[in-house]
């Protein structure tokens, strides 16, 4: 019996003002385990999962029928082992990193060899948008684009110059709650002004000038200005962060959680700072994650 590791990085969405199209990979994971089974069973052995009550609702179950399904594949049986330091719904990707870690187990189970856009496209039809299950799938920092004739554009970048503290407090926030305190239209000069600040904030991060990133970051106007009553401390963590030498603090993904963007070498001091600041939150410094999925050994060339 072949068993095989599917490791997946959680992820920070939005980055400020590149609501739904811009996530980052980090250094937290999600590892699923498969075997092959007579029937579905799910194991979960990680503090931030709830136990598991029927395995087809679960999303990775979900996400790997959907999957076998689009390429009229049959999905056998598996028995998974599920392990994360990924809180859920707290803003760092746990759906997107549960849905890509199904994709891939159809496609190691029924030996799909999906190619990289074709797990994009179906992650991002599960997802709604494609930036963290870009991130989670490619590693390092994307920026991708859904266009209006349905293609997928997507641009990656790694680096290792920055690192990122997240400030987790203890609650869940879901995303489709976060989401429904957007609005539906903005103005057109509403839609100038937002999109102008995000073209300098990521014409930024692409030339590494992650000061000049980090401070305009915190002036999105897609989402932060709607969500910011929705997390608490929010304009004092950005205040302690940046006396404390961050570049600046925006919502991860849909929040609750926050993301500080430092300078290589500067995280741990932040973190220990904020820390103090907010002892009910967990603080942690986060690196980014240059890799995406990764599998050991694919079970398609093994089995
Ligand atoms: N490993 C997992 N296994 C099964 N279901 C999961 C897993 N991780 C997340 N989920 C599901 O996804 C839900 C959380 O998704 P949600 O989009 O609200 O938050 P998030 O993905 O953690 O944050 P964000 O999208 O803001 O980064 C959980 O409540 C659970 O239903
Ligand atoms: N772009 C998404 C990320 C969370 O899934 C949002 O902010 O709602």
């Amino acid at each position: 019996m072949n068993k095989c590791v599917i490791t997946v990085p959680a992820s920070s969405a939005n980055v400020g003002p590149g609501f739904d199209s811009v996530g980052i990979a980090v250094s937290k994971y999600l590892t699923v385990t498969i075997e092959e089974a007579d029937q579905w069973k799910f194991e979960h052995h990680s503090i931030h999962l709830p136990p598991v009550a029927n395995p087809h609702d679960h999303l990775i179950y979900q996400s790997a029928l959907k999957t076998a399904e689009t390429y009229h594949a049959s999905l056998p049986a598996c028995k998974v082992l599920v392990e994360s330091d990924i809180p859920l719904a707290r803003g760092l990707g746990s759906s997107a990193s549960a849905i890509v870690a199904g994709i891939e187990l159809a496609n190691q189970r029924c030996r799909l060899l999906l190619s990289d856009q074709e797990k994009l496209a179906i992650a991002t039809e599960i997802e709604g948008h494609p930036d963290n299950v870009a991130a989670s799938l490619f590693g390092g920092f994307v920026i991708a684009s859904q266009l209006t004739n349905g293609e997928i554009e997507w641009f990656q970048k790694v680096d290792q110059q920055v690192e990122f503290v997240v400030s987790i407090p203890d609650f869940e926030l879901k995303t489709d709650d976060a989401r429904q305190v957007l609005p539906e239209q903005f103005t057109r000069h509403e839609a100038a002004a937002a999109s102008s600040v995000a073209n300098i904030v990521f014409a930024a991060f692409i030339s590494g000038d992650y000061e000049r990133a980090g401070k305009l970051m915190e002036q999105d106007l897609f989402h932060e200005p709607y969500r910011a009553r929705l997390i608490p401390n929010y304009d004092q963590i950005r205040f302690e962060a940046k006396s404390a030498g961050a570049y600046g603090t925006v919502i991860s993904g849909a929040g609750p959680t926050t993301i500080s963007l430092v300078g290589k070498g500067k995280g741990e001091k932040v973190a220990t700072y904020l820390k103090s600041k907010f002892p009910d939150y967990t603080v942690e410094c986060l690196n980014m994650t240059s890799v995406g999925v990764q599998v050991h050994p694919a079970l398609s060339s093994t089995t």
